[in-house]
């Protein structure tokens, strides 16, 4: 199976939404379901399909169901809720029960009453088996296709709001889409490619040379990067930014395009099936990108160097008009060393190798005391010498005033117990100033999701013979005073 058969294939967007979203989640266009901290869904918000569903289409998560109804059309960043949705009946009529055809999963299927639903599920598997007896490859070969007959659709059931979870609807970004995306490989994290992409000055309306894209998570961060609007016709002559991704493993490359497609970035990403190494980065008809930058994720960067020169044969994918940079990022310093080495002897300069150590910090005030027993998120220790000598001495007192009440001692009984001392704090809290109580720390967070590679850069300058030298000495003469060279600029 291609990996495309798996991919709902879906209309292009007019607009990307990862370039112009909408103010609110739209139908038939993707959104990022921020299920909890590092856990991001993408979902493709219908209106229609419904896989069952009587409240149409219904995307299930640990923290509830959540009908696409109710994400529709809310401002992005809302908080939703979920709803209660009868999951175990699902599917039950997807089969036609006369025909003994399956309806398809997208179709609308006439939901059961939920009471016979649940008497019946054990049986489900054993109908299903008896409406389907099992053909013999022949038979099933020769049999004409029988004519489905569809139900008309039922009227969506409204949602009702369930008594926990929720999640946030935020839009699609780069940054969402590095989270949440199918990871086919490892992928290039924001921290990294934030970097990268600055580092390499990528503007828009420049091109940009990518390989491999994998699972195109840097693909996405590069056409932001690169975009300045969409050619509108083939006469359209202005220079649009673009991005060039080179991949080998067909599969993947299947797989990128459709989602390409699906996110709007058809017009300016061009997905081409390549082993680089043996054949270049040159479009389809030995077309030149013009490539201003190139990122190269590959195991063996330093094997495709030798076509990225100006003198590439039968022509060159750079920009003959730029400087042209460059970034490989390699997990090894080995690979680094092979790479600096190539790009040394194939003239490539500023040659620096960079690693991105990205850390979380997590900020926050720190409180001490034993003026904090009983609060949350603290330290209710003595925090000094004194606090604890208070504290002795209330044990102390707490232990003669036991003593003196068994002995019968008249006014025993004045010493706070723990509770009242508890509620005392809890009566204080509200007049505290919290926010500038307590130490000021910091600590870094040790679990970051991103791929720590050593990334390699460098410059590749414009070609300079005597032609440009004549024409440069022409137009700025080495004896032009300062205030000509003002008038000229
Ligand atoms: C680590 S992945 C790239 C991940 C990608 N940068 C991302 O952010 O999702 C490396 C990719 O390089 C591809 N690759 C390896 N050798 C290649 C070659 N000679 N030509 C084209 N692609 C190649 C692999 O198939 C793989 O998908």
């Amino acid at each position: 199976m291609s990996a495309m058969e798996g991919v709902e294939q879906q209309p292009a967007p007019v607009v990307s939404p990862f370039f112009h979203p909408p103010l609110t989640a739209q139908a038939d266009s993707l959104a990022i379901l921020h299920v909890k901290r590092d856990s991001l869904l993408p979902v493709t918000l219908r209106t229609t399909a419904n896989d069952g569903y009587a409240e149409g289409a219904v995307t299930n998560t640990r923290f509830g169901s959540y009908p696409h109804s109710t994400l529709i059309g809310v401002p992005w960043g809302s908080q939703v809720r979920a709803s209660k949705v009868d999951t175990g009946t699902r599917g039950r009529k997807t089969k036609n029960a006369k025909s003994g055809t399956a309806t398809p999963a997208s179709e609308p299927a006439e939901q059961p009453p939920q009471d016979e639903a649940a008497a019946d599920s054990k049986k489900r598997k054993a109908d299903d088996e008896q409406l389907q007896p099992p053909e013999s490859p022949t038979k099933k070969m020769k049999a004409a296709p029988e004519p489905t007959i569809k139900p008309p659709q039922p009227p969506l059931k409204a949602a009702v709001e369930a008594g926990s979870g929720f999640m946030h609807v935020l839009p699609p970004t780069p940054e969402s889409w590095t989270y949440s995306l199918d990871h086919r490989t490892q992928v290039v994290y924001t921290p990294d490619y934030s970097y990268i992409l600055q580092r390499m000055q990528v503007k828009p309306g420049q091109t940009l040379i990518e390989a491999g894209a994998g699972s195109g998570s840097f693909t996405h961060a590069a056409a932001r990067a690169v975009y300045n609007g969409y050619p509108s016709d083939s006469s359209d002559t202005t220079s649009h930014g673009k991005v060039c991704s080179f991949e080998y493993h067909a599969p993947r490359v299947d797989t990128l395009r459709s989602e390409i497609s699906a996110h709007g970035l058809q017009p300016l990403v061009h997905v081409n099936h390549r082993d680089v190494y043996n054949d270049g980065f040159l479009l389809p008809s030995a077309v030149s990108p013009r490539a201003n930058a190139i990122f190269l994720d590959l195991p063996m960067p330093w094997l495709a160097l030798k076509h990225l020169s100006r003198s590439s044969s039968p022509t060159s994918p750079l920009d003959p008009n730029s400087a042209v940079n460059i970034c490989t990022f390699s997990p090894c310093i080995e690979q680094v060393t092979a790479t600096a080495s190539a790009l040394r002897k194939a003239g490539w300069t500023e040659i620096q190798t960079v690693e991105v150590q990205n850390r979380r910090l997590d900020v926050r005030r720190e409180r001490v005391g034993i003026k904090e027993e009983g609060l949350r998120g603290v330290n209710s220790n003595p925090a000094t010498v004194e606090e604890s000598l208070s504290r002795l001495r209330e044990v102390d007192a707490k232990l003669s005033e036991f003593h003196a009440g068994k002995a019968g001692v008249p006014g025993a009984g004045k010493v706070q117990s723990k509770a009242e001392r508890l509620e005392g704090i809890r009566a204080e809290l509200g007049g505290r100033k919290l926010f500038k109580e307590g130490r000021l720390v910091h600590r870094t967070e040790p679990e970051v999701k991103t791929h720590t590679s050593y990334l390699t850069f460098a410059v590749l300058p414009m070609a300079w013979g005597e032609a440009e030298e004549a024409e440069m000495e022409a137009r700025w003469p080495v004896d032009m005073t300062v205030s000509e060279v003002k008038v000229r600029a």
